[in-house]
């Protein structure tokens, strides 16, 4: 198959990003936070390393949320009825964002106190 052009590829992937925005509940919430992050990097004139660390979870999390969402619609493709091994592949996919969330949090709260309660 020929490969498409470079622009349809991105057009292709910011597609995908915008069907996850208007699909995935989950998708929405982080994106949520995403902004939530954004707006406080301002307020807060959070220094360029901490805004970097806040940008590479918030964005590890979406990536996350994607790779997931994927995952399950592949699963539910593959095998649409109940299915225990299913069951196995979808909750440890799961269990990576749940992993990306828990570090997301820790460094939030690692970077935010600073501002916040020391300076
Ligand atoms: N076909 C199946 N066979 C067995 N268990 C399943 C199956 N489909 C879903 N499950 C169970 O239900 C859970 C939720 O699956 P579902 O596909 O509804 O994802 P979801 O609610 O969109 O999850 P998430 O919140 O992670 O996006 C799975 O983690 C799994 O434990």
């Amino acid at each position: 198959m020929r490969k498409p052009p470079i622009h349809k590829s991105f057009q292709n992937a910011f597609r995908g990003i915008f069907l996850m925005m208007k699909y995935e509940r989950n998708f929405q919430f982080e994106l949520l936070a995403f902004f939530v992050n954004l707006f406080l990097i301002f307020y807060l004139k959070l220094s360029n390393i901490d805004t970097i660390l806040i940008l590479i979870v918030s964005f590890g999390v979406l990536a996350a949320e994607i790779f997931n969402t994927a995952i399950e619609k592949i699963c539910d493709i593959v095998q649409p009825d109940f299915d225990i091994r299913i069951g196995f592949i979808k909750d440890i996919s799961a269990g990576a964002v749940m992993l990306m969330t828990i570090l997301s949090v820790i460094v939030g709260v690692l970077v935010y106190w600073k501002y916040i309660f020391i300076s």
